[in-house]
């Protein structure tokens, strides 16, 4: 008798082999990535690949920061302030305070410059604290409900679960883990990394280029404006449909922080000049970006919160057999993903500071388009699952999914 449960699914056996790889491919990217930043070629092509040595990855005072790092966010999201939303923390005042904390690090001298030497250490640290939390993550879902299991976490395949995650939304208490770990540590830890990377280039040069304060300014944009909407966060697939297994909590806190910041690491080996034109032009597609990116997923939230809102009441819009609405004209008329087209333009306002003499400034905006698109393939099937021939209806409407005219 077949030992399966009937909540067991089946997985390819592709699926599988990416389960097993993807935990050892991905922190081996990171490393390989900051390596390349650092190293005087910056060359990706380069073979053999760079690596760090042995000598390299460790340094005590990597997890001790780390650590003190993670405990720091888990202490602000616990104060009891904040308005609080079904059992999440909306917390947007605690920015404002990591930001005086920093301030009164560097008014104090702090040498945060000396991130710049930590960055692998670092990195390897937060893989441990990666496994180490997914292992967690693993065992402890167990004991929860099957009703707190994500669908598609649950096949019975113990390194295929562990990869995706078996639990959905893995509390301790009212602490929300997949929410804290999204949008704090690793969200942050990118915008000091950042800045870290702007100290050391005015270490080595006297002052920060211009390259290195439009990279800091417009990431900095973009974590805030994620901070400042938290709420928003709250209906993304990751918080909704997705266990909380290595993809995300790697994803969170070592792949966001070490890959996100790699142009600021380039700059800093590798200076740039740019035009004061070349440098208006970047600031204008950023904002252009940044404009599509915040009034569409604003359109589509206040939409869902109150479809009666003046703001979007007069928008055309068409009935699914779920009593939602789907928008049909407005940003979500343009095309259907039009906050995925606002993202990637900001994308590549991020690496144009570095200019083309090397492919590692891209990475991102590489990355980041393979990512939108299987991101938006896998909810056009959702949709499609859940909203049927209204869907097909909108489809039709709307033809194109992230550019207009071309795809
Ligand atoms: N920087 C990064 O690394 C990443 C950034 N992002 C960004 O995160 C943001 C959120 O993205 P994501 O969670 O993927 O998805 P979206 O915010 O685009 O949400 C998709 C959902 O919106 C609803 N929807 C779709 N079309 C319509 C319509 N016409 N009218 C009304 N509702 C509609 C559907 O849900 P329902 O109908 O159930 O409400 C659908 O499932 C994006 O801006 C994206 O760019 C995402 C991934 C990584
Ligand atoms: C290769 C790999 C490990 C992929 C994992 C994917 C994650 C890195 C991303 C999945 C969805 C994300 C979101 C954000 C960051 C990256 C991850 C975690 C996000 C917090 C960035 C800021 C945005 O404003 C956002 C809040 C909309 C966004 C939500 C999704």
């Amino acid at each position: 008798s077949s030992p399966v449960s009937p909540s067991h699914r089946l997985i390819s056996s592709s699926a599988l082999s990416g389960a097993v790889c993807i935990p050892v491919f991905l922190p081996l990217t990171v490393l390989f990535l900051i390596c390349v930043s650092q190293s005087a070629e910056a060359s990706v092509l380069q073979w053999p690949p760079c690596l760090p040595s042995a000598d390299q990855l460790w340094d005590p005072l990597a997890p001790t920061l780390l650590l003190a790092w993670i405990v720091l966010h888990a202490l602000l999201y616990l104060l009891p302030l904040g308005k609080v939303l079904n059992v999440y923390k909306m917390s947007t005042w605690f920015w404002s305070v990591t930001a005086v904390l920093l301030s009164v690090l560097l008014a104090l001298g702090a040498p945060l410059g000396y991130l710049c030497e930590l960055l692998v250490p670092l990195a390897v640290s937060a893989v441990a604290v990666s496994f180490l939390s997914s292992i967690y993550l693993y065992v402890r879902s167990f004991w929860a409900p099957s009703d707190a299991l994500a669908l598609g976490g649950d096949t019975g395949n113990p390194l295929y679960d562990f990869f995706i995650g078996r639990e959905l939304n893995p509390r301790i208490g009212n602490f929300d883990l997949k929410y804290f770990c999204e949008l704090r540590p690793g969200l942050i830890g990118w915008v000091v990394i950042n800045l870290g990377m702007l100290m050391k280039e005015a270490e080595l040069r006297g002052s920060p280029s211009l390259s290195m304060i439009l990279v800091n300014c417009f990431q900095l944009l973009y974590v805030a404006d994620a901070l400042w909407n938290e709420e928003a966060v709250l209906t993304t697939m990751d918080i909704v449909h997705d266990g909380f297994g290595f993809m995300l909590v790697f994803g969170d806190l070592a792949w966001v922080p070490f890959t996100y910041s790699l142009q600021a690491s380039f700059l800093v080996a590798h200076p740039q000049s740019l035009s004061s034109l070349t440098a208006a032009a970047i600031v204008a597609l950023n904002d252009t970006g940044y404009y599509i990116f915040r009034k569409s997923n604003s359109q589509k939230n206040q939409f869902r919160r109150d479809p009666t809102h003046p703001s979007v009441s007069g928008l055309e819009t068409i009935a699914t057999a779920t009593g939602k609405r789907l928008l049909v004209s407005g940003w979500w008329g343009l095309v259907r993903h039009p906050n995925y087209l606002g993202d990637l333009l900001m994308a590549l306002a991020w690496s144009l500071p570095c200019g083309f003499s090397h492919l590692l400034p891209y990475f991102y905006v590489v990355y980041f388009t393979v990512l939108l698109v299987h991101r938006e393939a896998r909810d056009e099937r959702q949709c499609r699952a859940k909203y049927g021939l209204a869907w097909d209806a909108y489809c039709r409407r709307v033809p194109y999914r992230i550019f207009p005219y071309i795809y």
